[in-house]
């Protein structure tokens, strides 16, 4: 990343509120924590913004509660912002925010410009087709109708994730959570997209499964050359994979930088808090 290049996704102001909210805290009167006094509104993120660079991995951590998966699914559209605004590089030139177009624009931009991998498979693949079928529900989606061209895609593409081809025909409930996983992300690469959402991909998965999935994804940012949002509330994962670091509490972020001088020299009691935690 160098400072003169154009970010490939900009953030700003990115609030979501789950409640109707009142007059309190839509007037901007104190939360505790992340959560309205009067009206118990949960305002699960406040005023994000942050930039992904071409080729950047950029992590964001915090605890659980403060924001990072509403953040996600917000991005991914699977849920309506309160506020704000997003743009991407590749669509429309970067001059139209992305929060605000319509159902089938949106659609277009989730086939063919962003992926997302959740931390539950169960949300980003259908358990009971093939794995090849995944991918190919994606890429029908986008356009594709060529049976060999889509075959020979999902072959390829469940081949970087390490699916061995004779089981490209099973369903992923077949499969252990790593696989699952590794699915998963297969089916979100599937369009080429430039943006990759990855959701705490390797929470609850065993320590050397764990780092399989770790070692897929810096091989794909590589041999993908894709940008990728990273959430996860484990520091270790964020310092194996991030570039740049933002920290996110109760919905706002507080902390933000290359995530070697985050993570050996936080500023924020938060984040000094997080970091001794590992010590
Ligand atoms: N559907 C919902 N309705 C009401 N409140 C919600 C809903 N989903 C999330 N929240 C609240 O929004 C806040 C942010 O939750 P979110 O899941 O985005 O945090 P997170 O950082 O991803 O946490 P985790 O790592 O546990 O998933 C939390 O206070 C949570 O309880």
């Amino acid at each position: 990343m160098s400072n003169q290049e154009q970010p490939l996704l900009r953030v700003k102001g990115l609030t979501v509120r789950y409640g109707n909210g009142c007059p309190h805290c839509i007037g901007g009167g104190r939360l505790n924590k992340n959560t309205c006094p009067e009206c118990k509104t949960v305002w699960a993120c406040k005023d994000v913004g942050f930039e992904l660079y071409p080729g950047e991995i950029l992590g964001v951590v915090g605890e659980s509660g403060s924001g990072k998966s509403t953040m996600m699914k917000s991005l991914y559209f699977d849920f309506p912002v309160t506020k704000g605004e997003a743009y991407l590089g590749n669509y429309k030139d970067g001059k139209e925010d992305i929060f605000h177009q319509n159902l089938q624009q949106k659609k277009y931009i989730r086939n063919h410009i962003m992926g997302m991998v959740y931390q539950n498979p169960v949300l980003g693949l259908r358990m009971d087709y093939s794995s090849a079928g995944n991918i190919a529900e994606k890429l029908i989606a986008s356009g594709h109708r060529e049976f060999q061209g889509m075959t020979d895609r999902a072959l390829m593409l469940l081949k970087a994730v390490e699916i061995l081809p004779e089981r490209m025909k099973e369903p992923p409930k077949n499969f252990s959570g790593g696989m699952q996983q590794r699915v998963q992300i297969s089916k979100a690469l599937a369009n080429n997209p430039a943006v990759l959402l990855l959701d705490e991909v390797t929470t609850g998965l065993d320590l050397s499964v764990q780092a399989k999935v770790l070692d897929l994804i810096r091989k794909i940012r590589q041999e993908f050359n894709i940008s990728i949002l990273l959430v996860s509330h484990d520091l270790a994962v964020i310092r194996m994979l991030a570039d740049r670091t933002i920290v996110m509490l109760d919905g706002q972020i507080i902390e933000r930088g290359l995530t070697d001088q985050i993570l050996d020299d936080p500023q924020h009691s938060y984040t000094q808090q997080l970091v001794h935690s590992l010590l």
